[in-house]
């Protein structure tokens, strides 16, 4: 299989052109447990396919490196434009993607025949409880306490086709990830599981972003997150729905329009092409 790593500010996948090569879509979890390995295989986030789409330019499926399918992958997408587009496999700036979360349209910013950022109308967030999906009586999660092992945390959950539970914190060097993000993530509140995102508000226009993926354990960015994050930011009043969101692998902005989409604008690299047995 034919294969080109591709990052979005760290958040790294393997993207495969399904046009080209012919797969096994039943047998995806378990390849894209394989080579996202980081000791065995090429090393990833997720697993992206690109395939012939039903309806718009593209299709696209992003499978996690624990096997589990996700809806949605913000980064991912930005990769996917960028690959479509100079691989010359879309001659438009701006392309419609089918995903598990309806059609996403990212925007190319090009220079020189090479894109530069990607804007991405990620669609409107989701913020009813069984639009998340999460237990409980109907309703939107505001600043609601959770219970998680003994402790109480004040989550608010927005759905951006893939689920996201975000938590204000004071400062985001200070939690403990790899303790805390996986109760969340597999918390019986969440009967999809959840990606877990701490949030440090700096100003009305910034904030800071520690990210625990439901699939893929903590990353370097989480687009999905950091446009789920900004919705919550706003929606407690921290900020106003213009975002600068800094990431460990870099920044993110994150506009939620008063048309009720959220626009992400960000960069994506491609790092290498290979040759994966299957
Ligand atoms: N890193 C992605 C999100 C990938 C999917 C996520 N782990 C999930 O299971 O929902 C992004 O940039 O949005």
């Amino acid at each position: 299989m034919l294969f080109t790593k591709m990052h979005g500010l760290g958040n790294d996948f393997v993207l495969v052109n399904c046009f080209e090569e012919k797969l096994d879509l039943e047998q995806a979890p378990a390849l894209a447990a394989r080579v996202c390995d980081r000791y065995l295989g090429v090393g990833a986030d997720g697993l992206i396919l690109l395939l012939p789409a039903d309806n718009g330019d593209v299709n696209m499926r992003i499978i996690n490196s624990d096997g589990s399918e996700a809806e949605m992958c913000g980064n991912g997408i930005r990769c996917a434009a960028k690959y479509l587009y100079e691989r010359g496999l879309v001659k438009k700036d701006k392309i419609q993607v089918q995903t598990l979360a309806g059609m996403i349209i990212p925007e190319l910013t090009i220079e020189s025949g090479k894109v530069k950022l990607v804007r991405v109308d990620m669609g409107e967030p989701r913020l009813e409880r069984p639009e998340i999906p999460m237990e409980g009586p109907p309703g939107k999660v505001i600043n609601e306490p959770l219970l998680v092992d003994g402790k109480t945390y004040h989550v608010t959950a927005v759905s951006m086709g893939n689920p996201h539970c975000v938590i204000f914190v004071p400062d985001a060097e200070m939690v403990a990830l790899r303790e805390v993000g996986p109760c969340i993530e597999k918390h019986r509140a969440f009967p999809n599981k959840t990606n877990v995102e701490f949030i440090q508000v700096l100003s009305r226009q910034e904030v800071i972003m520690k990210v625990w993926e439901r699939g893929a354990g903590e990353t370097m960015a989480c687009g999905t997150g950091a446009c789920a994050s900004a919705v919550a930011s706003a929606l407690n009043g921290h900020t106003g729905r213009r975002v600068t969101v800094h990431l460990k692998g870099g920044d993110l902005l994150i506009e939620w329009a008063e048309n009720n989409h959220v626009y992400m604008t960000g960069p994506a690299e491609e790092v290498f092409t290979g040759e994966y047995p299957v």
